[in-house]
């Protein structure tokens, strides 16, 4: 059956994430017969690096011989994020100034393993290698690496805007709460919810209102908005900052429109009455115009 069949992408997705988080086990050994500052040396030493690579080539050989075919394909990314999330956890553990990045790469590996994992428990038909959302847009992607670049950069030539931990905090607790509420989104929609816009309507689609969505039309980009702009606060990156800020909004403000058109056209004026009680959630961003 179809349904069980992707039921089981989603176990796999877990049991490799698991297994690239794994990568803690050696240094939380070590660390537990010394100090927290070990972890920093773990990571940066030559024998730390061959430990971590000698593991995801293991893992890897692990999971293609656990999961042949396309399954092979969710337990490599899972397991890619889990390692991730597993480096960035030590970092944040580790007595340096790299603790704020190791914030980052938990934040970031856990949203795109998550957004895997959601979907495959509230709409497993439209599960998909995609559903990672790891290769969302060539400007997600550039986004990415500006800010990881603009973090060295600043780094190396202002360490201190480095140490801003106030600063660091308050992207943190944006990170969690934007993660939060698009989490609650989809949990809410359901099978309504598709990472896909869609344009054509299913039979069993429904318009929801209730939960985070009698609050915002648009809760789950509310979430991605903040979440986004949270992880530069949180590396205190002030260029990035903006960019991102500038650049969500606009695409945001763009597939709301996009969207919109199809939710009226699909509800009518069940849409409409929605829409004059509830706004977008984003700032200046009215949705589509009806007259
Ligand atoms: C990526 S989801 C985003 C949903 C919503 N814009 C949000 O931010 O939570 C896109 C899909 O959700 C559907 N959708 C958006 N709002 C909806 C609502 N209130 N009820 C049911 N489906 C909705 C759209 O038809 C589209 O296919």
């Amino acid at each position: 059956m179809a349904g069980s069949k992707l039921v089981l992408e989603g176990r796999v997705s877990v049991k490799s994430f698991l297994l690239g988080l794994s990568v803690l086990v050696i240094p939380l050994i070590r660390t537990s017969f010394g100090h927290l500052d070990w972890v920093f040396d773990y990571l940066t030493e030559t024998s730390g690096k061959i430990v971590i690579c000698v593991h995801i080539a293991a893992t890897n050989g692990l999971l293609l011989l656990i999961y042949r075919g396309p399954l092979y394909k969710v337990a490599l990314r899972a397991c890619f994020l889990g390692v991730t999330f597993g480096c960035g956890l030590m970092l944040s553990f580790s007595e340096t100034s790299w603790t704020h990045f190791g914030w980052y790469m938990c934040s970031l590996s856990f949203f795109h393993y998550s957004e895997y994992l959601v979907t495959a428990i509230i709409n497993p038909r439209s599960l998909s290698l995609d559903s990672f959302l790891l290769n969302h847009s060539v400007e997600y992607t550039l986004a990415a690496v500006s800010s990881w670049v603009e973090f060295t950069v600043e780094k190396l030539t202002v360490p201190e805007l480095k140490q801003l931990k106030w600063l660091s905090v308050a992207g943190l607790i944006m990170v969690l709460c934007g993660e939060g509420l698009r989490k609650a989104a989809m949990l809410t929609a359901g099978s309504n919810f598709n990472h896909i816009v869609q344009n054509e309507k299913a039979q069993s689609h429904v318009l929801v209102t209730s939960g985070v969505y009698a609050y915002f039309r648009h809760p789950s980009y509310v979430g991605w908005f903040y979440w986004s702009i949270g992880t530069q606060v949180m590396l205190c990156n002030p260029v990035c900052i903006v960019g991102y800020t500038v650049a969500s909004w606009r695409f945001f403000r763009e597939r709301i429109e996009e969207e919109e058109l199809s939710l009226i056209h699909f509800f009518a004026e069940d849409y409409v009455e929605y829409k004059k009680r509830v706004s977008t959630g984003l700032p200046f961003i009215s949705g589509i115009r009806v007259n």
